[in-house]
């Protein structure tokens, strides 16, 4: 297990004590979690250890009953996702929350439309020309492969829709992008994709916090794990200083693990 070295810069986004309970269930109970500027960071644990709602409370999608998150050494309260959204932060869901009847280029551009510009400035009309040519650019920037991207996504495969809102989070998050299991449901080829993705938005700055249960994929990609078991963070490692036996025996909590 590694505590932070000296020489870290500040973290990015830091949680400290972070519960949440939902009825008779604590979801978590005093939960830290601690995020450095363009690193790929993986938040591991068992089912049920709270990961899916830790990254909710850091996304203003729930109001945790206590602790706090510091973003970029401030203390900050997000109440929607739009705070969140404000500060660069982007997160991808598990459902993808993307809307089955636009195109790509639509939910791409989802919240964020390019209007038509008339005699009298911007009119209340959609410019699909500057949308489409705004989002072939990030696809192809990305390295997403996008058949048609006048198609709606819900005739698109799985991965293709993964990869509409892998990039819809990445071409807008200017801090940080959040994702929730991404990839859950793609095949290898798809995977590596979304791997390749990962790595590009760290090289331009960006840091990515990964939830995941694909050990493989997060030893490709991570340059530290945190461990949530039962609510609260159990311990942290960085990569190249860990074994996936270790990482799995700090999840189930069948070594001891110092607290980070
Ligand atoms: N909206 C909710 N209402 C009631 N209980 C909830 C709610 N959301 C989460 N929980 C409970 O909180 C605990 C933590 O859930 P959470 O989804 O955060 O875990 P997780 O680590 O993401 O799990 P998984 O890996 O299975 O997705 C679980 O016991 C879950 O049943």
């Amino acid at each position: 297990m590694t505590t932070v070295p000296p020489s870290t810069p500040t973290p990015l986004l830091e949680a400290r004590g972070i519960t949440k309970r939902y009825g008779q269930v604590e979801a978590l109970r005093g939960a830290d979690f601690t995020v450095y500027p363009a690193e790929v960071v993986a938040l591991l644990g068992d089912n049920g250890a709270g990961k899916s709602t830790l990254v909710k409370a850091i996304t203003g999608t729930i109001l945790p009953d206590q602790g706090e998150v510091y973003f970029e050494g401030r203390p900050v309260k997000m109440h929607s996702p739009m705070d969140a959204r404000e500060l660069g932060i982007e997160t991808v869901f598990q459902d993808l929350a993307l809307v089955p009847d636009l195109d790509p280029a639509g939910n791409l551009l989802l919240g964020r439309e390019i209007l038509r510009s008339g005699f009298l400035g911007k009119l209340g009309v959609l410019d699909r020309k500057a949308m489409h040519a705004r989002s072939a650019e990030a696809f192809e920037r990305l390295g997403v492969r996008i058949q048609d991207v006048q198609a709606k996504v819900i005739g698109m495969s799985g991965g293709q829709r993964q990869g509409v809102a892998v990039a819809r989070a990445m071409v807008w998050a200017s801090k940080m992008v959040l994702m929730d299991e991404p990839t859950a449901a793609l095949g290898v080829v798809q995977a590596k994709n979304i791997n390749d993705l990962i790595l590009r938005v760290k090289a331009s700055g960006v840091a990515v916090v990964l939830v995941s249960h694909n050990m493989q994929h997060v030893f490709e990609v991570a340059d530290r794990i945190e461990i949530l078991r039962l609510g609260k963070r159990v311990a942290t490692f960085r990569k190249d200083e860990t074994t996936i036996e270790e990482v799995v025996s700090a999840m189930t909590g069948l070594t001891v693990q110092g607290a980070a």
